[in-house]
């Protein structure tokens, strides 16, 4: 993805050449001969990075910096000067600079410390995002709904957390892995978050990555960092989320997707709790929690021999399944209720009833996306229907095939939470016997979201990312695509700008790229602050 850079640069010939050399490195670049006219650019231009000069007529670079970092303080500056002055430098790194140049300056060094000054806010906002997020991403009441297979969740949660609370510290005593199993937007992260947030390791990082997001080499590299020189373009060392999690939580979305290659070196990890970066010769230890989810029937990819029988193993020490919403008895409207109050306090209006219609409607709908399709519903609703209550009409509802739409309910619901929670103690090791038998793991994978989807489950896109549920495609949802795609190619794929460019929460928007298979086109998507989905 192309970066935007800005200079702030008085000198013509330098601030020329800059930009050249990065318009050259596939940078696109906007020149400020002041900082007052930098400053000004700002909001317009939205750089990834500054290059920011000490020296310059009117407002000089250090008074430039603080207000940056007021407006933007994440936003990497590297500065620059033509004095070397060891004084202002620090003075520019307590006040947030990333990396200090003096001139004349070597331009290749100012693209390499650029990319460093990029890479490394971009981890560090993962980090602050990830801690930020902690709030928004654990519903405040925890997990919404009163059915039995919530119930039962929940309770099977706190007899984990009650357990490990008795753990022994020592570093040996890593909490076990978790696999948590459910279609899409059924609560995998909340859950995830809820074993980090509630347990020991609380203070310490809850990293997370999707593992569909990324190609294999990068998403090893992510994984477990690189030496410098490892591979092209490997300028740095770099730490992987593995070492970046250390004393916390590593929570792995979406590992059916993971690279046969890969899934070795996550077996290697949690057998041995060693890694080793990308290029590197040593074993490094690590002391890191896993919690893995996916949206697939893993137990059929083991079958299938694209997932290893061992990994599976290894990761699913307690396995939990997430009951679709559908098969949730009432929870939609507790949810419902729940999203409407939250929504309608950030829009700064009284939550809307639902009329009985509109309950109706949505107690009878199959919910491919669950809850996250439930809030982007009610968020529209919530926008559609003015100052009275929400009729059925103002429920954009995704039809489905009608296969799905009669699949009967999927389980008894006592099955949903974790798989042994029926032996009475809330978890236990894997179920073996489920596996090697015919059923072949939980049921509800067995016989209804996954089954009825024909293969494609919960509305994720295929592995193409281009061929999303089973959806008579209608103009309405043609012309949603087309200004998506407009949206996004505008915002050079950037999440968070397309998102605050349509007016869209980062979740709605996400929504809506999975919906029209997008999302497996962002080339970047780990999910950082501004790639987040
Ligand atoms: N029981 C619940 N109560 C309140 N909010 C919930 C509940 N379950 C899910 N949510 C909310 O629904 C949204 C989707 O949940 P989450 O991201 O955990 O789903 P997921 O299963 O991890 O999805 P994916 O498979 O796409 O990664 C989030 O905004 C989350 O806060």
């Amino acid at each position: 993805m192309r970066k935007a850079i800005l200079l702030i640069e008085d000198e013509t010939i330098l601030a020329k050449n800059m930009g050249l050399y990065l318009e050259h490195h596939d940078c696109e670049v906007r020149i400020a001969e002041t900082a007052e006219e930098g400053l000004a650019l700002m909001d317009r231009f939205k750089p990834d990075a500054v290059v920011l000069d000490f020296n310059l007529p009117g407002m000089d670079g250090l008074e430039a910096l603080r207000r940056l970092q007021e407006t933007a303080p994440t936003l990497p500056v590297v500065m620059i000067t033509g004095h070397g002055n060891v004084e202002m430098a620090v003075e520019a790194m307590k006040l947030g600079a990333r990396e200090f140049l003096t001139k004349p300056v070597s331009l290749a060094k100012l693209k390499l410390v650029l990319d460093k000054a990029m890479d490394d806010a971009r981890r560090d906002r993962n980090i602050d995002y990830l801690t930020s997020r902690d709030n928004e991403a654990l519903p405040r009441h925890g997990l919404v709904g009163e059915s039995v297979a919530i119930r039962q969740l929940r309770s099977s949660l706190q007899q984990l957390l009650d357990a490990e609370s008795h753990m022994s510290t020592s570093p040996q005593s890593t909490p076990p892995a978790v696999l948590i199993l459910g279609e899409t937007g059924t609560g995998k992260e909340v859950v995830a978050r809820t074993l980090h947030f509630g347990g020991r390791r609380r203070d310490k990082p809850f990293v997370e990555l999707n593992c569909a997001a990324l190609p294999a080499q990068l998403l090893e590299s992510e994984l477990f960092g690189h030496e410098r020189g490892a591979f092209t373009g490997a300028n740095e060392r770099k730490l992987g989320l593995v070492e970046t999690a250390e004393g916390g939580t590593l929570f792995l979305d979406e590992i059916g997707d993971m690279d046969l290659g890969l899934q070795a070196k996550l077996l290697k990890l949690l057998e041995e709790r060693t890694m080793r970066r990308v290029g590197g010769l040593r074993e490094l230890s690590v002391d890191v929690r896993v919690i893995a989810a996916t949206h697939r029937p893993l137990e059929t990819l083991v079958q299938e021999g694209r997932f290893r029988a061992d990994l599976y193993f290894r990761l699913c020490v307690v396995r939990m399944v997430i009951a679709p919403l559908r098969e949730r008895e009432r929870d939609a409207l507790l949810l419902a209720d729940h999203f409407l109050s939250e929504l309608a306090a950030r829009y700064g209006r009284k939550p809307p009833a639902l009329s009985a219609a509109a309950q109706r409607r949505m107690l009878a709908h199959g919910w491919p996306g669950n809850v996250r399709e439930l809030r982007n519903v009610l968020e529209q609703a919530l926008l559609m229907c003015g100052n009275g209550p929400i009729e059925d009409q103002h429920l954009a509802l995704v039809s489905m095939s009608p296969a799905r739409q009669s699949a009967p309910p999927a389980m008894p619901v006592m099955e949903s939470g974790l798989t042994s929670s029926r032996a009475g103690n809330g978890f236990q090791a894997s179920n073996f016997g489920a596996f090697a038998g015919s059923g072949f793991g939980n049921p509800s994978f067995g016989n209804s979201g996954f089954g009825g989807l024909g293969g494609n489950p919960g509305g994720h896109s295929g592995p193409g990312g281009l061929n999303p549920v089973n959806i008579p495609v209608d103009p309405a949802v043609a012309a949603e695509r087309e200004a998506l795609v407009a949206a996004l190619e505008r915002c050079h794929w950037n999440v968070s700008r397309t998102a605050q460019a349509l007016n869209l929460t980062r979740d709605a928007l996400r929504y809506r790229l999975e919906k029209h298979g997008l999302q497996r086109r962002m080339s970047f998507a780990p999910r950082g602050p501004s790639d987040l989905g």
